[in-house]
């Protein structure tokens, strides 16, 4: 996250940090619980690493340095990757893990909820992204989990950013034309939050940009609501 600060503890309770075990462990994606045996977080996650196996999911945790081989962790039973997904910036970028064991919520672990597909257009105006990513483009995975505020785009004036390429209305855009605040790696996969009369919705998954916090190159996300049919689908 570039731009952000500290986030305290049970700000995100729905904020996952998703780990591979090869021959080190480490964090690779974020992801957001959104029941409790479902993970929502994004396909370019998997392109390397398929393996379910090699999978950890680290719930209920604010830094980085809480994890370590004692530290509590859910195994992935099952990768569900969308069928038409091919590459984070040509779309789809969504994907479903189901935990090998139904998760206890606690304050510090909970889910958040979906948007309906009625909500797709809704224009939010409290938007957080989040996640253990770079602070700068050249950077490192940070300890605390990071937060900033983005405002949501129209999908016209993000299509005018990024001519070379076509955003569709699976996607949404957030970011600032004088950039600065932006995700960055290592946030990816996890969730556009946004508040609205008190209820937190998963608006979008963290998913491409140009550069991290460049001036006009937003930020482009999965745009949760137009997926809320296949995540039913593949959830009941
Ligand atoms: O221990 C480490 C150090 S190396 C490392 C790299 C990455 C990474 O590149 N993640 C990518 C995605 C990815 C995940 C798995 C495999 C391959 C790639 C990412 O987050 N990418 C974020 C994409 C992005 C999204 C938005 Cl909304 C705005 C700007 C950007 N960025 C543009 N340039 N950088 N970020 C993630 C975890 C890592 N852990």
């Amino acid at each position: 996250i570039i731009g952000g600060t500290d986030s305290s503890p049970g700000e995100w309770p729905w904020q996952v940090s998703l780990h591979v075990k090869l021959s080190r462990r480490r964090h690779l994606c974020g992801g957001s619980i959104i029941s409790n045996q479902w993970i929502l977080t994004a396909a370019h996650c998997f392109m390397s690493v398929q393996n379910p196996n090699i999978w950890r999911v680290y719930a209920g945790v604010l830094k980085q340095s809480e994890i370590n081989e004692d530290t509590p962790f859910f195994r992935v039973e099952e990768i569900i990757i969308h069928p038409q997904y091919n590459s984070a910036q040509t779309g789809y970028d969504i994907a479903l893990l189901k935990l090998d064991k139904a998760m206890n919520f606690t304050d510090l672990q909970l889910p958040i909820c979906l948007p309906s597909k009625e909500e797709a257009s809704m224009l939010y105006t409290d938007c957080w992204v989040i996640g253990w990513g770079y602070r700068k483009e050249r950077g490192r995975v940070e300890d605390i989990l990071q937060k900033v505020t983005v405002p949501l785009m129209s999908k016209e004036e993000c299509q005018a950013r990024y001519r070379k390429r076509r955003i569709d209305d699976k996607e949404i855009c957030a970011g600032y034309d004088e950039g600065g605040k932006d995700a960055c790696k290592g946030d990816s996969g996890g969730p556009l939050s946004c508040r609205h009369e008190e209820v937190w919705y998963l608006v979008g998954i963290t998913s491409w940009g140009e550069g991290c916090a460049r001036p006009r190159q937003p930020g482009v996300y999965t745009n949760v609501a137009e997926f809320s049919d296949w995540i039913l689908e593949k959830t009941t």
